[in-house]
């Protein structure tokens, strides 16, 4: 099944055919998958739902004056990353959630993303992957959520996907909560050898959506050695 959120746009009429562009949402169970897929998609935090729909969700924004068609994918995988070609074959781009008051939740992401490494390293393209701590809320409340070496953890993290895949497949720590999100851009950033953070940061634009501040904050403009057949060169949702 596949739900329709949003309404074309001014715009997105035949000349412009609409980029098409597929985000698969991975993560352990209980991570907050689905509550982020429907945050994002109405604006608004919705805690009745089914958590163990695996679903396909659509959605027709405007990013940067472009029509785009984004289709996410809320998957559902029981522990561990299973039967991944659905979505690994299916993704332009990936959101990888963990839980920010469960470190097993934090442990189990590394898993989608040498899952992702090692995809883009067999089919020699990268996709762009976001790691994102959810229920910042929650964190406070943990009395393991200090994770002193978390920090330490992601950054290792970064340099391993960025040796693994230097041309794009890059690692960003987010946070969000209940009510509002917020992107790390800047300090996230684990700029390789002999690039700035600014060159890094153009591998990928990703349009954040911030229900709080309303509308779409987008980020840095495409890099030109992206092509628009990857589905990368224009923004990417999330
Ligand atoms: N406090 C808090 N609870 C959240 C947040 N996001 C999700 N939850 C709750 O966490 C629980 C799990 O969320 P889901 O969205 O079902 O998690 P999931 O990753 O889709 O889980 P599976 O479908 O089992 O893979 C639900 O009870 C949500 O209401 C958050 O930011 N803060």
């Amino acid at each position: 099944m596949s739900l329709v959120f949003g309404k074309p746009r001014a715009g997105s009429g035949p000349q412009s055919a609409p980029l098409e562009v597929n985000l698969a949402i991975l993560g352990r169970r209980g991570a907050g998958k689905s509550a982020l897929t429907v945050k994002f998609l109405t604006r608004r935090f919705i805690s009745e739902y089914d958590p163990n729909l695996e679903d396909t969700y659509s959605s027709e924004e405007t990013v940067d004056h472009q029509p785009v068609h984004l289709r996410v994918m809320d998957t559902a995988d029981p522990d561990t990353p299973r039967n991944c070609e659905r979505y690994l074959n299916w993704a332009h781009a990936f959101l990888v959630v963990y839980s920010m008051d469960s470190r097993q939740s934090f442990k189990d992401s590394s898993s989608y993303l040498e899952l992702l490494a090692l995809h883009a390293k067999e089919t020699q393209r990268s996709s762009p992957a976001l790691l994102l701590g959810n229920k910042l809320d929650m964190a406070q409340y943990s009395t393991t959520s200090a994770f002193p070496s978390w920090d330490s953890d992601i950054h290792q993290m970064t340099f391993d996907l960025s040796s693994l895949s230097p041309q794009g497949h890059r690692v960003l720590r987010a946070e969000s909560c209940l009510l509002s999100f917020h992107l790390g851009w800047e300090d996230t950033w684990a700029p390789s050898e002999g690039q700035s953070a600014a060159a890094q940061k153009s591998l990928l634009t990703i349009c954040v959506s911030s229900p709080v501040r309303g509308g779409w904050v987008s980020g840095e403009t495409a890099s030109p050695g992206l092509s628009p057949a990857d589905g990368l060169a224009a923004p990417v949702l999330l």
